[in-house]
């Protein structure tokens, strides 16, 4: 796919990952909304990006992915501002293991309705014109984190549900493709919970472990990993795809087929 005039979606644009992945879509000729529930940051990042790339590339609109209602109504305004939406890449994430049903409402639920609203406006049975959607997990989507149970379960249900409805959109010709991207650490905000005891609760007691992690893998830069991001956005071979992100690089993840996991009589 060639990204010169391709219009994206990217949720929690505002900072960090998802506003890195947007940049480097502006810098590869794609318009793109902005989509976060942080107003503040979210217009300063726009009016950023207006500086480097023009006015027109880009839209910012406050959404916050956890209501229906709102998602959509943003998912709309961007369809009558561009005429089409192309790539769409759920990336709105948090942390925080004590309001634990906040975190499945955005880390996994958000995607669902992301991937939904997507495939409804992108899917060819519809007159659309195709595109990709690349939902942002985590390594925590493939390894667990215990200091992390419910971040480490949405992140897996993401892996799940992103590989599932993969080969749905392909087995239906929808012309869609579907991919994850899984970084270990990256400096963004989000590592803050870390240190944050009313984020972390009683799993506060074994960050630690996850501490572990961080210094075995070391710590990428946001446009290290965005630039993972655009060749995996860029391989149309890809569909239902785990790409691992590492400072020491990145890897497709091999999962067993159903006819491949070893089993012997109980
Ligand atoms: N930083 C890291 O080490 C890693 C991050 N990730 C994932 O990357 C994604 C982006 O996170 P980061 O950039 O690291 O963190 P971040 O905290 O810097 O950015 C997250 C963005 O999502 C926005 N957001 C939060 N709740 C939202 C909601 N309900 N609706 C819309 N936007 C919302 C925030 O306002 C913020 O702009 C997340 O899904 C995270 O789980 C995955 C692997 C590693
Ligand atoms: C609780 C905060 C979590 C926040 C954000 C994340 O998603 C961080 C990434 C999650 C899991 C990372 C696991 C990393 C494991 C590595 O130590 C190791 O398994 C990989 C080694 C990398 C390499 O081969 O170089």
């Amino acid at each position: 796919m060639a990204l010169d005039g391709k219009v994206a979606v990217v949720t929690g644009a505002a900072q960090g990952l998802g506003k890195a992945f947007a940049e480097i879509l502006l810098q590869n000729g794609a318009k793109v909304a902005l989509l976060d529930v942080n107003e503040k940051e979210g217009k300063s990042t726009k009016a950023a990006f207006e500086a480097e790339f023009g006015a027109s590339r880009t839209l910012f609109h406050v959404c916050d992915v956890s209501s229906e209602e709102v998602f959509k109504d943003a998912f709309q305004k961007t369809v009558q501002h561009f005429g089409r939406v192309d790539i769409f890449c759920n990336n709105a994430g948090i942390t925080n293991e004590v309001s634990w049903e906040k975190t499945i409402e955005i880390n996994l639920k958000g995607v669902v309705r992301g991937t939904y609203m997507a495939l409804e406006h992108m899917k060819t049975e519809n007159g659309g014109g195709g595109g990709v959607i690349i939902n942002v997990a985590s390594m925590a989507g493939v390894v667990h984190l215990a200091g992390a149970p419910i971040y480490t379960a949405t992140k897996h249900a993401v892996v799940g549900f992103s590989r599932a409805m993969a080969e749905f959109s392909a087995a239906a010709g929808y012309g869609v493709r579907i991919c994850m991207l899984c970084p270990a650490f990256v400096r963004t905000d989000i590592l803050n919970a870390l240190k944050e005891k009313d984020k972390l609760g009683e799993f506060f007691r074994l960050k630690h472990l996850t501490e572990n992690l961080l210094d075995v893998a070391g710590l990428m830069e946001t446009s290290d990993v965005a630039k993972v991001f655009l060749q995996m956005l860029l391989d149309d071979s890809k569909n239902g795809a785990a790409l691992l992100v590492t400072p020491r690089g990145a890897a497709y993840v091999d999962f067993p087929a159903a006819n491949e996991i070893p089993c012997s009589p109980l």
